[in-house]
């Protein structure tokens, strides 16, 4: 029997949509009915694929509109593709090849600047057009080695840190979140309903739910500049002495004060002796925050963000670059959505990017625009691994000048 694709999916699939999901991430292979009425408020039927052997549905793939900051603090329409599942009896026969094909041309044709993706498995998504863009680094740190000066645990510049509730973070949180995404390149928005799942408002039934702790900074002037959100176990161990560890789950902070005492506040919690960072920027501030930065530890370094360009001067203008120079990037597409030989001229007053006939600079697939564009990698490096080839002397050199940035790219979330 032929394999069907179908999509907008009918509401009546998202029940074995939801089990054949579950099953392919190693869940209960189940779709309790809280979980698919979730579903069906937070997914958008028009953009989601499953396909059917007969009655039985063997691949899942959705997406949705998102909003990418990129460098400079604008942002650009993106394709979030996530949720992709391929039954194991089903495997390595072409279906995510065929959901991932439709659901660029769709965003294409919508006009969205890029595709992203958090990437299961590294070898899965660059045949398609994608590059890793940004990193992430989680950190142990073990709190009596760093070393803090104990005077820090409350801010030093006459702002506070404040207990808050999730009721408080839904309502002040969002508007904080906004303020990060002008300022970072690589945070994605972030919906109503990620402010209700994320502070236990509603809850996936096979996921277990713990209420973190919630702290606000506020600065001298008053206004809400961070917050963080932390779990805690409660570990003693013998002779009575505290060993508990913190993990975070969101800590965001709009200046460097609200980042480091939030950071400051944490790390002399009494009886936590081990913080776990959760995934951060690689070049987050926090190990030199520390009075012996060998007090943390890296326990996970590995590519987050995965990004597909689909609309190259849409991209290369909505960004801003810290030096003049021009480019020719000629870009091999083989879904032929994108490629083509683009001229951008770029400086810090702005930038414009048109297709060209004139002789190529940097000749490169498409997947490694996706790698530069949030200025994380070197083009030079690139160069170097031969994933870009130079056709005019100092092109890669002058690339990184235009493309990089001194602080790292970072996407907080997952999808
Ligand atoms: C954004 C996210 O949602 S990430 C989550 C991804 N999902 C998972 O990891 C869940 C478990 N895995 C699966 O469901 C499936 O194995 C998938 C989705 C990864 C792949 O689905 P399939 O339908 O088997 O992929 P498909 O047959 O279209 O493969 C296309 C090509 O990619 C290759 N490929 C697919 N998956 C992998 C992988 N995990 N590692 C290496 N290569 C892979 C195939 O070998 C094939 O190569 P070829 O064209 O040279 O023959």
């Amino acid at each position: 029997m032929a394999l069907e694709l179908r999509t907008p999916l009918a509401d009546s699939d998202l029940s074995p949509w939801t089990v054949t999901l579950n099953t392919g991430f190693l869940r209960p292979p189940e779709a309790p009915k809280e979980e698919v009425e979730l579903r069906r408020e937070q997914i958008d039927l028009s953009r989601t694929q499953g396909v059917f052997d007969g009655d039985r549905c063997v691949a899942t793939l959705r997406s949705f509109a998102q909003r990418l900051t990129a460098v400079g603090g604008a942002d650009v329409p993106a394709d979030a593709v996530s949720n992709v599942a391929v039954a194991a009896t089903h495997r390595r026969r072409g279906l995510l090849s065929r959901m991932m094909d439709h659901d660029l041309r769709a965003a294409k044709e919508r006009g969205e600047a890029v595709a992203t993706l958090i990437a299961a498995e590294y070898p899965i998504y660059g045949r398609y057009g994608f590059g890793p863009a940004t990193w992430i680094t989680e950190w142990q740190v073990d709190v009596p080695r760093a070393a803090l000066d104990p005077r820090h645990s409350a801010p030093v510049d006459g702002g506070r840190v404040d207990f808050t509730d999730a009721d408080e973070v839904r309502k002040l949180g969002p508007a904080l979140h906004e303020r990060l995404r002008a300022r970072q390149h690589g945070v994605i928005d972030r919906p109503d309903h990620w402010w209700q799942t994320a502070t236990g408002q509603r809850q996936f039934p096979n996921r277990p739910w713990t209420e973190p702790f919630y702290a606000l900074y506020r600065s001298p002037d008053g206004s809400v500049d961070g917050l963080l959100a932390y779990t805690a176990d409660n570990r003693w161990e013998g002779n009575k002495r505290p060993h508990s560890t913190a993990t975070v789950l969101e800590l965001i902070g709009v200046t460097p004060a609200a980042e480091r005492s939030l950071w400051h506040f944490l790390l002399s919690v009494d009886w936590v002796t081990r913080v776990n960072t959760g995934p951060r920027a690689p070049d987050d501030l926090l190990p030199l925050l520390l009075g012996d930065p060998r007090a943390a530890q890296i326990t996970t370094h590995a590519d987050w963000l995965w990004l597909r360009p689909l609309d190259v001067p849409q991209l290369l203008e909505t960004r801003t670059y810290p030096a003049e120079g021009s480019l020719v990037l000629e870009l091999h597409d083989a879904a032929g959505l994108a490629g083509g030989r683009y001229f951008l001229e770029a400086g810090p007053d702005g930038a414009a990017c048109a297709t060209t006939a004139r002789p190529a600079d940097l000749t490169m697939d498409i997947a490694e625009l996706g790698t530069l564009w949030l200025g994380d990698e070197s083009a030079v490096r690139l160069a170097s691994l031969g994933r870009i080839a130079e056709e005019s002397p100092g092109a890669a050199a002058l690339a990184d000048r235009l493309l990089r940035t001194p602080r790292r790219p970072w996407c907080p979330d997952v999808f």
